[in-house]
């Protein structure tokens, strides 16, 4: 049989990773067949066993953090302080996932006059999950690890991109004792995704763009018994807002916007794309430090000395479409006040984040997935608020104000899964729910809730026997 070969890179270099087979439908099928065989005994097996092989995988995970980190940062282009946080949060998941299953989805008694109330949680059975590139561990790790938990039996495709972190968390899953066929790693693009998702599922976890969230909500239409995840992207604002004189230092505001909107060279779903700032002079000033800390950022490959605040982008081909989103947005008025500039003497990957000015304009409410920030002029606070809300996505938004009043009114007219406070956009907590609205995902909201996705209730009111029934008909029935 042929196999469609798959390669991943380094993105700062173009050197090879990883090179395997892609799945080809028959194994996509074998592979279901195996975790539908296997999930019975796995959902039969006690908590207490579960809960032992999940801390056995965390334990795995930490023997190989150092190497893990260097594979992801590797294969993402992610400087290696940013891979060695991805696995920390991978190894916290695990501890953080069984205290939200405990809290949301454990089996809980009431007492009642007959005998009990009884609380169960059920797993579905075998889920899928697609793991995007950007976080190829943490990510699918934050579907993955709930799923066991709860009994379910799982099959991971991770991106087409980042094959070789897959592999490591499917290897690490495999030597903490995981039974064989509980978890299945299918590697391939998206021909192999849809063969996963034409399979007989009874769930799609899915991390990723908003564009193939709504090919999957179109397709599970007339499969309404597949509970879907859906994790997508987002267009985020960030409001800066002076409300009392003088109250916010500059510098340290433009440090907190350059977190929120360059971090991981823009490639987080919870990045900030839109700063929102008042006109006049503090806006002035804003964009100015926005610009200048902007030319001191350190670019470079992921294992370079002195360390890079942010790598490359993933692909030639995600750099190029960059380039022209932010060429149609400069086409249609906005002034660059920075330019998504390519590096010398670097690969293609490598770009200078961008800063335009987009006041007054209507442009594409598209999220740019690279360091791409795009600036609004408003006279007054409503108008801020509006136009943070003026997007079709609701994931993330932030608010940077001195001013208690102004926050009490953004957090509750904000439409975002996430809305901070004088705190970066990005940095989601894993001990808090993290999902969006609109075409930000499908109110199944990930992290501490990830627990309500991986599990169906089930309420039982449960008597030791059939008493009382008579006693409740006397008088009401004829001689
Ligand atoms: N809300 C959240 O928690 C997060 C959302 N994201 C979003 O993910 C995107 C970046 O990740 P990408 O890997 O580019 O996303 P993507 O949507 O291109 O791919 C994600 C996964 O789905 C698979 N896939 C894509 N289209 C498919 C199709 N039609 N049929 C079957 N499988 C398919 C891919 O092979 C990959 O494994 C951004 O839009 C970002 O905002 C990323 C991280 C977190
Ligand atoms: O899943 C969790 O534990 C919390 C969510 C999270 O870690 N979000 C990160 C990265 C998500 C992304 O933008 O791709 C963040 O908010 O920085």
């Amino acid at each position: 049989m042929m196999h469609a070969m798959l390669q991943s890179f380094d993105p700062a270099t173009g050197e090879v990773v990883w090179e395997g087979p892609a799945a080809m439908p028959e194994a996509v099928a074998r592979a279901v067949d195996t975790a539908r065989l296997s999930h019975a005994a796995w959902a039969s097996t006690p908590l207490a066993q579960r809960l032992a092989v999940a801390r056995a995988y965390r334990g795995e995970l930490e023997k190989r953090s150092d190497d893990l980190a260097r594979l992801i940062s590797r294969e993402t282009g992610k400087p290696l302080w940013e891979g060695r946080g991805e696995v920390a949060s991978m190894i916290g998941k695990v501890d953080l996932s069984i205290a939200a299953q405990a809290d949301r989805a454990s089996e809980k008694h009431t007492a009642t006059t007959f005998g009990e109330a009884v609380l169960r949680h059920h797993p579905h059975g075998v889920m899928a999950v697609l793991g995007p590139y950007n976080f190829p561990g943490h990510l699918p790790n934050g579907h993955i690890v709930p799923a066991l938990l709860a009994g379910n039996a799982v099959l991971f495709k991770p991106s087409e991109l980042t094959p070789a972190v897959g592999e490591a968390m499917a290897q690490a899953s495999s030597d903490a004792g995981l039974p064989e066929g509980v978890l299945s790693l299918v590697q391939g693009g998206k021909e192999t995704g849809a063969a996963l998702v034409a399979a007989d599922i009874d769930g799609l976890l899915f991390t990723g763009s908003a564009t193939a969230g709504a090919h999957f909500r179109r397709i599970f239409a007339d499969r309404p018994k597949v509970i879907l995840a859906l994790e997508l992207g987002g267009n985020n604002p960030l409001v800066v807002w002076d409300g009392a004189e003088g109250a916010l230092d500059v510098e340290e505001v433009a440090a907190l916007v350059v977190q929120s909107a360059y971090v991981t060279s823009g490639q987080r779903c919870s990045c900030a794309r839109r700063l929102i700032l008042p006109r006049g002079r503090f806006g002035n000033a804003v964009i100015e430090a926005v610009a200048m800390l902007r030319d001191r950022l350190r670019l470079g490959a992921w294992d370079e000395e002195p360390t890079p605040y942010m790598g490359p982008l993933i692909s030639p081909e995600a750099a190029a479409r960059a380039q022209q989103q932010v060429g149609q947005i400069v086409a249609l008025g906005a002034k660059p006040i920075r330019l998504l500039e390519p590096l010398a003497d670097r690969r293609a990957t490598f770009v200078a984040p961008a800063l335009l000015d987009v006041t007054g304009l209507t442009v594409p409410d598209e999220e740019i997935f690279a360091p791409v920030l795009q600036v609004t002029r408003v006279a007054d606070f409503d108008s801020a608020i509006a136009a943070a809300n003026a997007t079709r996505f609701g994931l993330a938004a932030g608010l940077v104000s001195a001013d208690l009043a102004l926050w009490q009114r953004f957090v509750v007219e904000s439409r975002a899964g996430v809305v901070n406070r004088n705190r970066p956009t990005t940095g989601a907590s894993g001990a808090m729910p993290f999902g969006g609205l609109g075409d930000s995902g499908n109110h199944r909201p990930s992290a501490f809730y990830a627990a309500d996705y991986c599990a169906y209730p089930v309420a039982s009111f449960e008597a030791a026997l059939p008493t009382g029934n008579r006693d409740s008909l006397a008088g009401m029935l004829t001689a």
